[in-house]
């Protein structure tokens, strides 16, 4: 039985790659006749035909954004990689990004084609990342900004982030108690953020069972989203069927498993006396029931209120987690850093708890957060933008198929816009030495969040968080490194975002 099944893969095999290499030749004879000669791209390293750069990225063993860190010195500003059949065109400079996304801004604020696997998770692009410039992004997004993000909205899910602070803080001090000392920085942050967003999406506050269901519904959607050879090379989509058929059946357990929290709401906010004591008066949900979205008839179906829920959840959770794992690392670096910090804490707010509304008058620790995010911005690219219509930059064409991609840390530490880059310095900000407006209106010096249009929506109530957990945890506790005296590696990986290479385990040691 094995030998007739690999007999019979063998030839599956054979003809594959036969068809495979028909096709590129017909690609190659077609596109000699018809295209090379009219679009100028930018510049790149040379590829293969019809593959492209594909297999040197696959090959070279170095995560994506190494090595476009690594293409950087030779090819600049502007670069292209042939990825299949994707064209992706890579900006890392400060000007280029400037022009493309705030003077240029509506040209440049569509995004590309989805591969198939992403199709159904965003339910064909029914989400305000995906979405293509246009009515159905326009609707969501402004749902998105005036009904759950405004400064007034957020403000009202104050007691919902202190709850979840004070989890925070038991969480580790019991973890610390149990391990002599030592805890996990990113797991814990990560727990108290997505209780947050937990909460404000769906309206109630979750046991902790069910928070590590849901999260392990969003973990696997994660990892089915990786992207695979196919999402390239979709002539060899025949050998991953199985992976299909799994990601088909990941939408399905996650659409099972969220539907029943959006019926419950759902019911709640048609009949208030059905509400138990766990529910919150207001929720993301509830804004997205009854949505009119532009040149639609009817409001969003069940399957896609559980693809919008899943953004709002996965938006927020690892980008913010990703921020204080970071934090914390060079707080423990940096031990004069921390000091001031809880110096600014004690001086501001004496013996009781940090309150959101004491940032204000903390600028240390406002410089210290905006330092962090731009030393180690959570993601490395922005989301992958497109343009509406083929254009130029840089005297270089843009197809309106090609996949536009924003490299962050390139400006963040660009010695021709920062004083010592490479250096985690808060006070360059304190002392107005040096600023950055992080909108990037007039010039762009670092986006964390991205720029223009496109630009993250939830900025926002992430800095409240990331802002509330850095100063309860400083508050709270003394860091140090673990094991004892070690040094802290600030190399980084790529999983969901870009998180320490070396997962970071710290000391705490309690300060009242
Ligand atoms: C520290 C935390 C966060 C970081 C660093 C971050 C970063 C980003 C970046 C770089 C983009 C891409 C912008 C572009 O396409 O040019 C983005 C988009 C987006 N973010 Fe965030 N984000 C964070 C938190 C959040 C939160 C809390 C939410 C909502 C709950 C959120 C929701 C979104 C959405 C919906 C988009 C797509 C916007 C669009 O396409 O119009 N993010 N974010």
């Amino acid at each position: 039985m094995a030998s007739f099944d690999s007999m019979s893969s063998y030839h599956h095999l054979f003809f594959t790659l036969l068809a495979f290499l028909i096709s590129c030749l017909i690609f190659l004879l077609a596109s000699g006749i018809t295209k090379s000669k009219r679009v100028n791209l930018p510049p790149g390293p040379p590829g293969w035909p019809v593959v492209g750069n594909l297999f040197q990225v696959a090959r070279s063993g170095k995560p994506f954004f190494k090595y476009v860190e690594d293409l950087l010195p030779k090819y600049g500003p502007i670069f292209t990689l042939k990825m299949g059949n994707r064209t992706m065109i890579i900006l890392s400079d400060s000007k280029l990004m400037h022009e493309a996304l705030i003077q240029r801004g509506s040209l440049f604020a569509t995004r590309p084609r989805e591969n198939p696997t992403r199709n159904i998770f965003s339910a064909n692009k029914f989400t305000v990342n995906a979405a293509v410039h246009g009515p159905v992004w326009r609707s969501l997004r402004r749902n998105m900004v005036q009904n759950m993000l405004s400064s007034s909205r957020i403000k009202e899910f104050r007691e919902v982030r202190n709850r979840a602070m004070d989890t925070l803080i038991n969480r580790i001090k019991s973890e610390a108690k149990a391990n002599d000392g030592a805890v996990w920085v990113l797991k814990n942050s990560r727990f108290a953020v997505f209780c947050i967003l937990l909460a404000m999406c769906f309206g109630i506050d979750m046991d902790v069972e069910t928070v590590e269901k849901m999260d392990q519904t969003m973990k696997s959607v994660l990892i089915t989203l990786d992207p695979r050879i196919d999402d390239y090379l979709p002539i060899l989509s025949p050998f991953f069927s199985k992976q299909r058929k799994r990601a088909l059946q990941v939408r399905q357990q996650q659409v099972e498993f969220i539907v029943p929290f959006i019926e419950k709401r759902r019911k709640m906010v048609q009949n208030p006396k059905l509400s138990d004591k766990t529910a919150i008066s207001f929720s993301y949900l509830d804004t997205l029931f009854d949505l009119k979205v532009d040149g639609r008839k009817t409001g969003p179906s069940n399957v896609e209120l559980v693809t919008l829920c899943s953004e709002f959840l996965n938006g927020g959770t690892d980008t913010t987690a990703t921020a204080l794992e970071w934090g914390i690392a060079q707080l423990i670096a940096n031990p004069d850093v921390q000091t001031k910090l809880f110096d600014e804490i004690q001086k501001t707010v004496g013996e009781r708890k940090v309150d959101e509304s004491d940032v204000d008058k903390m600028p240390y620790l406002q410089a210290v957060v905006k330092e962090l995010l731009r030393k180690h911005p959570p993601t490395y690219f922005s989301l992958t933008h497109a343009v509406t219509e083929s254009t130029t930059l840089a005297g270089y064409d843009i197809p309106a198929d090609a996949n536009v991609e924003f490299f962050l840390p390139a400006v963040a530490e660009d010695p021709k816009l920062w004083s010592n880059p490479e250096k985690f310095d808060p006070d360059r900000f304190v002392s107005g030495r040096e600023d950055a407006d992080i909108t990037g209106v007039k010039e762009v010096k670092m986006m964390p969040f991205g720029v223009g249009r496109r630009i993250c929506p939830g900025l926002g109530m992430a800095t409240v968080h990331v802002h509330l957990m850095m100063a309860r945890m400083v508050q709270e506790f003394e860091w140090t490194a673990y094991p004892p005296n070690s040094d802290i590696d600030f190399t980084g990986k790529l999983e969901f975002t870009v998180v320490m290479n070396k997962t970071l385990r710290a000391m705490i040691k309690s300060r009242v």
